[in-house]
């Protein structure tokens, strides 16, 4: 592991402004419900259809890298009996936190996607009820470090049943040796069988969150389809965006977006 590069990564990340990270991504133009054309959506179908298969199911799902959100779990739960938020920032944690137990007076207004969500799920959800089964389920919100062996230390003894993580692993490592070691570091906190789903950022380099300006390895779709394949995984969906120029709006120079459905050989 290349310890002076996680080393300095750690270090920038401690100017990660949540805020201004949501407001970069998850407000318009990238946050427009009106067609699948743009990102938010996309990623919200992909994740809506594949646990709509009902073959990603279990007790215990973890989020690797959770951030500032939490869109990436309205989907999950309903079919997880307990969801385990992590992230490597305090300011992050605090914000989910925060959301959970109402006590976000300056928080985030997630009301669109969970009734985007309830809308594409197609079940007649009120979305009241969805948000308060999310902040029933998610349970737990643990620090975590991808670039230790065991990365959320002897918080978490047994192996999930499944792993969700959106833009971590890329954004969190400093060249992609260390992502492949991360990679394999996440993998042991999923049981064999278990299910992975990951959304992650195609060719990007680099993202803003406030005065910050974070790194990021530039991932192909060979190499993410690659990197699981060789760490014992059957990829089962794949999907990619491509990012149209209206949505390149100079807070990253992300090229598209993966979507991937993978379970890790019993
Ligand atoms: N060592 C570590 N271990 C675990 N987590 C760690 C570690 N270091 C940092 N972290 C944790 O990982 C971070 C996750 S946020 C990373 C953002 N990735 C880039 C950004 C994302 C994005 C989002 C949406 C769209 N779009 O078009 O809709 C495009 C893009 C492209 N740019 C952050 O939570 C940090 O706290």
């Amino acid at each position: 592991m290349n310890a002076i590069g996680v080393a300095a990564m750690a270090e920038n990340y401690q100017r990660f402004d949540p805020l201004a990270y949501l407001q970069n991504n998850y407000v318009a133009p990238r946050a427009n419900f009106t067609s699948e054309e743009f990102v938010v959506p996309w990623k919200l179908r992909c994740l809506a259809d594949a646990f709509a298969t009902g073959k990603i199911t279990g007790h215990t799902l973890i989020d690797i890298g959770t951030g500032p959100t939490i869109y990436q779990l309205l989907s999950a739960c309903d079919y997880f009996e307990e969801i385990v938020a992590t992230d490597f920032l305090e300011v992050n944690r605090t914000f989910i936190h925060n959301w959970v137990h109402n006590e976000d007076k300056d928080g985030f207004d997630w009301s669109p996607y969970i009734q985007h969500v309830c809308k594409i799920e197609g079940k007649g959800e009120p979305w009241k009820e969805k948000e308060q089964k999310l902040k029933k389920k998610l349970k737990k919100i643990l620090p975590i470090d991808i670039h230790q062996p065991d990365p959320l230390g002897s918080l978490f003894s047994q192996p999930a049943d499944a792993l969700i993580s959106t833009f971590c692993l890329e954004a969190a490592s400093p060249d992609r040796p260390s992502f492949d070691k991360a990679f394999q570091n996440v993998t042991r906190l999923l049981k064999p069988g278990g299910h992975f789903l990951m959304i992650g950022a195609l060719e990007e380099s680099f993202y803003l969150a406030g005065e910050v300006k974070l790194t990021v390895v530039p991932l192909s779709e060979v190499d993410i389809k690659e990197s699981f394949a060789k760490n014992g995984y059957r990829i089962h969906d794949f999907h990619s965006y491509k990012m149209p120029p209206t949505l390149k709006i100079g807070v990253d120079d992300v090229q598209g977006i993966f979507f991937i459905h993978a379970q890790k050989f019993a």
